[in-house]
């Protein structure tokens, strides 16, 4: 391999690591490329901070070789290593009395005399790294001082200040609020894409890992049981059963988790599509209901809500008319809800648009109670619906939940609006 110019900047084969009496993964072929932003996911305990020791050299191996850019890392001097890799683990530390600029100066030992005297171009690299972390106010403060996200920034400014091609951090956003999590997240991923430094991090949070990671590698029972780029490897189901959950569900076309619920309070018919049921449906399924949901096209937001939500979804391709057979089938399904929810969804002259319009109609004609989104009122198409067959209109979400949890629907016979109490939200 050529060391000037490795493939990548930190690579393991056949690696073990462990304590004592104990491996606790093994098996581990990888390689982290330059610039490359890679996170760590897994359960507690399944080894991500053991790997970073290791990796970092606080650790020997159990088995196996590790090679910082392209050489074997038992090979590099302490000084040479601190000059290609920083490390930044959960440790809390208070060094006494020193200032933010002390503190962070201390990263610049690999690069200082024996004596650890700054020059000019090491002070400029201290101010360079606090910048870099948006943290130049911090210069003068005291470090014992600061709060967790200004240390947080401080810690990883100092690790910048080796002026390091990786990064190795262990859980960044530890206790750190989504403002400091956010800051922290993106100034970690502009050092990949403007500095080119390699981060390996450490994450609990697989939505924020999926969005800044170029590779995620997934922790589980003793190895790497995935690895690769975010967007392929992080599926629902695979990150379902990384953390062992069943009431939740990632969707990688989301970006997020969804919380599912238990359904216990009855189920409702909700008429959606193009992303006027999403609030709905999780707004439903957080107060216990069950939701069943169409009839929507196989590419709407509301299909993937309600999908990742576990809700009951009826779905077509969107250049297909809704056909008969659907439309009975929807209707069963309609006869099983003691409530429709008519979300406002356009019915215009989609061919979806207009089933689900069939579908509204007929949930009237079949005297079901409806809740309606639709503040101008139900426009019908069929003559045959009788006049006095009115939904309930909600002008908002609001008012949707405080009918829903006055049971409204039950003692509504023919109001065109719900009224809401005084003390609506
Ligand atoms: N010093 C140690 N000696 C022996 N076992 C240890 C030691 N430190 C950690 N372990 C064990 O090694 C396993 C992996 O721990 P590790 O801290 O690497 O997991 P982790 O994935 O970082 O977990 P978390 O997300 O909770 O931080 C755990 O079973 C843990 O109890």
């Amino acid at each position: 391999m050529n060391h000037n110019k490795p493939n990548h900047i930190l690579s393991c084969t056949d690696l073990a690591v462990g304590y004592k009496d104990k491996t606790v993964l093994s098996d581990l072929t990888l390689g982290f490329a330059p610039g490359q932003f890679v996170s760590l996911l897994g359960p507690n305990g399944a080894g991500k901070t053991t790997l970073l020791r290791t990796f970092s050299r606080h650790l020997k191996p159990i088995a196996g070789a590790i090679k910082v850019m392209g050489r074997p890392i038992g090979e590099i001097t302490a000084m040479d290593l601190a000059r290609y890799m920083a490390v930044v683990l959960t440790e809390k530390i208070s060094p006494p009395l020193f200032s933010v600029f002390e503190f962070v100066a201390l990263g610049r030992y690999p690069h200082t005399d024996f004596l650890g005297q700054m020059d000019q171009a090491d002070h400029r690299a201290v101010e360079k790294a606090l910048a870099a972390v948006n943290a130049g106010n911090l210069v003068h403060r005291s470090f014992s001082d600061l709060s967790d996200g200004e240390r947080q920034k401080a810690l990883v400014a100092r690790a910048l200040a080796q002026e390091p091609q990786l990064l190795l951090l262990d859980e960044p956003t530890l206790h750190l609020d989504l403002k400091h999590r956010m800051e922290v997240m993106s100034i970690l991923r502009n050092l990949c894409h403007s500095h080119g430094i390699t981060v390996v991090a450490s994450l609990h949070d697989v939505d924020v890992a999926a969005k800044v990671s170029d590779r995620v590698a997934l922790i589980k029972d003793g190895g790497v049981s995935a690895w690769g780029m975010p967007e392929t490897v992080l599926s629902g189901p695979v990150v379902a059963d990384l953390y062992d959950f069943n009431d939740a569900r990632f969707s990688s076309r989301l970006g997020g988790i969804e919380f599912r619920g238990t359904g216990s309070k009855g189920r409702i018919f909700v008429l959606a599509g193009a992303g006027t049921g999403a609030l709905v449906y999780r707004m439903l399924i957080k107060r216990g209901f069950a939701v069943s949901t169409g009839i929507l096209c196989s590419n709407d937001v509301d299909y993937y809500v309600a999908r990742c939500l576990g809700a009951d979804c009826m779905t077509q391709t969107s250049m297909t008319w809704v056909n008969s057979e659907t439309l009975a089938e929807a209707g069963k399904k309609l006869d099983a809800c003691e409530l429709v929810i008519d979300c406002g969804f356009d019915n215009g002259h989609g061919p979806i648009s207009q089933g689900n319009q069939k579908l509204l109609e007929m949930a009237l004609k079949k005297g079901k109670r409806v809740m309606s989104l639709r503040s101008n009122g139900i426009e019908k198409t069929d003559p045959d619906l009788p006049a006095t067959d009115g939904p309930i209109i909600c002008r908002d979400a609001a008012e949707l939940l405080e009918a829903i949890d006055h049971r409204a629907w039950v003692h509504h016979e023919q109001k065109q609006t719900f009224n809401p109490s005084p003390t609506a939200a």
